[in-house]
């Protein structure tokens, strides 16, 4: 990302788009991403079911922050396949990126823009109706109310954070693609994340959440995906990657 564009991503026309039943809310096969002699992504397959969770957890350079840009539609796949609520990122970019709400690890934020602002932004590429409301609340739960009308490029890293993932969720997206989520962000904010991520659930939505904390992904997701040099190598249940066993079992699938 360069920082230097407002997320979600903008939105040409917008049919009605009937969520399928039998659609997995993320379903990633075979998938490959190349950056010239990097093999980012090497092989990964992952799915997420509507009304799930999981966690993409792996060493630094595993290639989680490249499977969710992939998924967001932001990096094209050098191979395989990658669907979000049935779409094609690469063949339907439209529809996908309509279905997908993304906060991003680094940028997204314009500097001098407020976060209401944002919000309006990100309402009108949508053509959201009604959205008022819903982004007042969020933004209280993220405790950014005070800071509303106020541009982003004095926020502390965790106020970039927690704005990040409540642009991600304004629309309600069917697929919400949290990278990074917790980085610096204190236990307001983490309360509120993990209150997107349940209500996201309870709709049906599924969420893809990549981190480095592994503490907070088993509290809040119920499966983990593990990713090493690019290559998915277990998907867990949270259970077994929780606690010091589970920091035993992590550990001893990244060596
Ligand atoms: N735009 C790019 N150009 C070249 N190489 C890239 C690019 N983006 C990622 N890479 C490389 O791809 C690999 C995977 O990076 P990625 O950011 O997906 O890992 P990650 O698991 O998210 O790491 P971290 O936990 O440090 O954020 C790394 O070797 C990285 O250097």
């Amino acid at each position: 990302m360069t920082g230097r564009e407002p997320q979600p991503t903008a939105d040409a026309a917008d049919p009605a788009d009937p969520a399928d039943p039998a659609d997995a809310a993320v379903e990633v096969a075979g998938l490959c991403v190349r950056f010239g002699a990097v093999d980012a992504v090497a092989g990964v397959d992952l799915r997420v079911e509507a009304g799930q969770a999981l966690a993409l957890l792996g060493r630094n350079g595993a290639g989680k922050s490249t499977t969710m840009r992939v998924l967001a539609g932001v990096v094209p796949p050098s191979a395989g396949r990658a669907l979000v609520a049935g779409h094609d990122v690469h063949a339907e970019p439209l529809a996908a990126k309509r279905a997908v709400g993304y906060c991003p690890d680094v940028g997204g934020l314009v500097p001098r823009a407020t976060p209401w602002e944002h919000l309006q932004l990100s309402a009108r590429l949508r053509r959201l109706d009604g959205w008022e409301p819903r982004a007042r609340a969020l933004l209280e739960q993220f405790d950014l109310g005070d800071v509303a009308h106020r541009v982003t490029a004095g926020f502390s890293h965790g106020m970039g954070r927690r704005l990040s993932v409540v642009l991600a969720a304004l629309h309600e997206p069917r697929v919400l693609l949290l990278d990074e989520p917790f980085d610096g962000v204190d236990p307001v904010g983490v309360e509120a994340t993990f209150t997107v991520i349940e209500d996201a659930r309870a709709r049906g939505a599924g969420v893809l959440v990549s981190t480095h904390l592994r503490d907070l992904a088993v509290e809040v997701c119920s499966e983990v995906a593990v990713l090493r040099a690019g290559v998915r190598v277990a998907t867990v249940s949270a259970d077994h990657m929780a606690g010091d066993e589970g920091a035993r079992a992590y550990r001893a699938l990244l060596a």
